[in-house]
């Protein structure tokens, strides 16, 4: 066979524009046909419906076809996917294909699109050529066109079931417009090929429809196809309504939500906040280890969190105390430096003088190192204000590398300050030290407990045994926290107290203590810490440099001696502070001066001398005693003297405490039986109402080692002569004139040295804690050690 080969030799008419479905009066019937497989579906004679067929290798079968007068063409059913291709067996044909005439043809990115108007069954009798273009000999079958009943009964049936389907799927009326174009709904044949074709059915079942011809038989087969169409098409009705119900209920659902949101965040109670909360606290604990009571005690309050009102006060408790309990630094430890070198350092930059201290400091941190650890100690730096306990508080921190964290219990009355609320009370909150590590963010800082010695006592329980389970490392690896309620291991925090004194310190808190005195300063330590450090804070403070102001020794000098000899250098930084302001007002006024303080301009700057030298007090009846305070040592000049002669008595005034006025009566017992071993009038006391006092009397004072100074100043006035002046003593007196040991010698020491007294009376038993001494506190003292009274005796007259 060969290409020449072809239906028909002439070309289809110009313009054929034939509205969908139209239904032409052409009957022709071309005994040739080129043919094209189809896949998906068999093609009926009822359908008009656009068909795609790829370019290649169906181009130019349709092209020949174009050429045409008929522009028709046979569409077969061909059950194989891979059929779009001249691969197909041209004897796998079905039986019967459909006589197609073909509309619109256009050509697209490789694939060409036709309008498909079916005519007739097609059955091939003969093929005239085997490869694309195929072309086949054809002939018609025809069915039989008798109007039995029952053909009748079965066309109704389809047309009825045709009718359920409509309201259905809008998508069938519109192919029914078409149908009913062209065919009469009575027409049997056309009407089951219709209705086959609306149904969903595989094709090779449609394959079956449509290779039955006798009428009967055919309409047979598609009733019953028809109708599971109809119960299909019903069902997935039913299906997408369920399925909009339900799409519009979440809708609705959605909307709703949406709206509480809006209204929730406007009145500040967002639902969001919640899980916004939950997440935080847990991503808080990431990386954290916990104690297991404390993360079941956790996740149990998380839990509860979830289900409690965001509005409700019980979701602010719950929220509040997991904010606590997940900002802690479970298991989070810091490591220690501990460089003694550096340590030693760090404590040389921060601090002039305290050789002693800074050794015993060392000492501590080495045994540290050589444990491995610094922990289980608790270190107590005693003295008076402001000789820098703070501040080696913190350079101990800074050594070890650790945070530091300081509160002051001072006034401190009750317990939960340290140890919390109850959760039950209303705006409960955690102790101070859960305060602390929360701050710091380490379960190791240093902690620092501020002026211990000041702790009060109140029916809301004791601080001072709350401090003694949070400080004692047996007790604090199981610290209870009352409002956490949680146990916390606070075995490894430093802790570093002070304290002015250690007298009101418990004695179990003392016991476990590792105490450090400061004692304060001498004027020439002052001077170097001035010079070394407040001055340049201050000028750092104040924005100046010394290039701009500049203060001489000599004033400095001045500064310790006429307006700050306290023990410690706070007031003296306080005075330097007040004349860098004023020279700062100065510098304003002229910029490109340069002030220099020099000792003559300090009235100016600091007004008259607080102090004056002279003002050791001298006399009959007066002597100057030393005394030890919490504000460190002090001079402390005692007065005597005879208010009449009518009788006998003894009065005293000062603010005395128990100890002192007893150790008044010893002195005053003492000396008046023992006027003649003294060369005293015997009888002076007979006719003599006296009166003792020890001047400052607003400063309450207390102890017995005032006793030898009171003998002195009732002796002075017995015998009605004055003492040397220059010369300060300490000592408790007994009845029998014995002179006993005192405390706080090195104090005592740097006092009269502050009051430029250098001749001493200590007893005999202190002599040890004298030699003690570092030289230059030594240097250039007259120390009498006196074993009795007589002693102190023979250096005053
Ligand atoms: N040896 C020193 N060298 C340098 N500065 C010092 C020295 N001693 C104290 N200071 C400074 O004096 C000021 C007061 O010291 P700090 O606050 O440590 O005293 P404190 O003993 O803790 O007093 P308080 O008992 O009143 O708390 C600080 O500015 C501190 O730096």
């Amino acid at each position: 066979m060969t290409d020449e080969i072809s239906p028909d030799h002439e070309r289809a008419p110009e313009h054929e524009v034939i509205p969908n479905g139209l239904a032409l009066p052409d009957q022709t019937l071309p005994d040739k046909l080129y043919v094209i497989p189809i896949h998906n579906r068999p093609f009926f004679p009822a359908q008009v419906l656009p068909v795609i067929v790829n370019d290649d290798p169906w181009a130019e079968t349709l092209e020949r076809v174009a050429k045409t007068q008929h522009q028709r063409m046979a569409l077969f059913f061909v059950d194989n996917s891979s059929a779009d291709s001249a691969a197909f067996d041209p004897d796998s044909l079905p039986r019967h294909g459909t006589m197609v005439r073909i509309h619109h043809a256009t050509r697209e990115g490789g694939k060409l699109q036709f309008v498909a108007q079916g005519m007739a069954r097609v059955h091939i009798r003969g093929w005239l050529r085997r490869k694309p273009p195929y072309l086949v000999e054809v002939d018609y079958p025809k069915s039989d066109e008798d109007q039995r009943d029952e053909v009748k009964a079965y066309g109704m049936a389809l047309i009825n079931a045709i009718k359920e389907l409509l309201p259905l799927n809008p998508l069938y009326s519109e192919e029914l417009k078409n149908y009913l174009n062209r065919f009469s709904p009575h027409d049997p044949s056309p009407l089951a090929d219709f209705a086959a074709a609306l149904t969903t059915a595989p094709g090779l079942e449609l394959q079956e429809v449509l290779d039955c011809v006798p009428i009967l038989k055919r309409m047979e087969k598609v009733l019953p196809l028809l109708r599971k169409e109809v119960e299909v098409a019903r069902l997935q009705k039913e299906l997408s309504a369920e399925v909009d119900r339900k799409i519009g209920e979440r809708q609705r659902e959605f909307f709703l939500k949406e709206q509480l949101k809006v209204i929730q965040r406007e009145l500040g109670i967002t639902k969001d906040d919640k899980s916004a909360d939950a997440d935080e606290f847990r991503a808080r604990l990431e990386g954290k280890t916990l104690p297991a009571a404390a993360q079941k005690r956790i996740d149990e309050e998380l839990d509860k969190l979830s289900i409690l009102e965001t509005g409700s006060p019980e979701y602010a408790v719950t929220r509040n105390y997991l904010d606590w309990a997940t900002s802690l630094p479970w298991g989070v430890y810091g490591k220690d430096k501990l460089d003694l070198k550096r340590a030693r350092k760090i404590l040389d930059k921060h601090h002039a003088g305290l050789d002693d201290i800074k050794n015993r400091i060392i000492e501590f941190l080495a045994v540290g190192a050589f444990k491995g650890e610094i922990s289980g100690s608790i270190v107590l730096l005693v003295g008076p204000p402001g000789v820098g306990k703070t501040s080696i508080g913190k350079s101990i921190a800074e050594s070890l590398g650790r945070p530091f964290y300081r509160f002051s219990v001072g006034g401190m009355r009750d317990e939960a300050e340290i140890k919390g609320h109850r959760r039950t009370y209303i705006g409960a909150m955690p102790g101070k030290l859960v305060q602390a590590l929360k701050d710091v963010e380490v379960m190791n800082p240093v902690i620092m407990l501020d002026e211990i010695d000041k702790m009060g006592v109140s029916y809301q329980g004791d601080p001072a045994s709350a401090l003694l389970e949070t400080l004692d490392p047996e007790q604090n690896v199981e610290f209870l926290d009352h409002y956490l309620d949680l146990r916390l291991d606070l075995s490894k925090v430093l802790f570093v107290c002070t304290a002015n004194t250690l007298d009101s310190i418990p004695g179990p808190l003392l016991d476990r203590m590792e105490v450090i005195r400061l004692s304060g300063y001498i004027a020439e330590e002052k001077l170097a810490i001035a010079k070394r450090h407040l001055w340049p804070k201050q000028l750092e403070k104040a924005g100046v440099t010394k290039e701009h102001l500049a203060i001489n020794d000599a004033a400095l000098r001045e500064v310790i001696e006429s307006y700050a000899r306290e023990a410690g250098v706070r007031q003296l930084e306080k005075q330097l502070g007040k004349i860098v302001r004023k020279s700062v007002v100065k510098l304003l006024d002229a910029p490109d001066t340069k002030v220099k303080v020099t000792a003559k301009d300090l009235e100016n700057y600091l007004g008259s001398p607080v102090f004056r030298n002279e003002q050791v007090l001298s006399g009959v009846g007066v002597i100057t005693g030393l005394a030890w305070t919490s504000m460190g040592g002090a001079t402390l000049p005692i007065e005597a003297t005879r208010i009449h002669t009518l009788n006998r008595g003894f009065k005293l005034t000062g603010q005395l405490g128990e100890v002192m006025k007893e150790s008044a009566e010893i002195a005053y017992s003492y000396v008046s039986s023992h006027l003649q071993d003294y060369q005293g009038d015997p009888e002076f006391f007979d006719q003599a109402f006296v009166h003792l006092h020890v001047p400052e009397g607003a400063t309450p004072k207390d102890g017995p080692s005032a006793g030898i100074t009171m003998a002195s100043a009732l002796l002075s006035l017995a015998r009605n002569q004055a003492p040397r002046k220059s010369v300060a003593m300490t000592g408790e007196l007994t009845l029998t004139g014995q002179v006993l040991p005192i405390g706080g010698v090195r104090e005592k020491v740097i006092a009269a040295r502050r009051q430029k007294i250098f001749e001493l009376i200590l007893p005999e038993a202190n002599r040890g804690h004298f030699d003690e001494l570092p030289a230059y506190l030594k240097d250039g003292l007259k120390v009498h050690f006196a074993r009795r009274f007589a002693d102190v005796a023979k250096v005053l007259f």
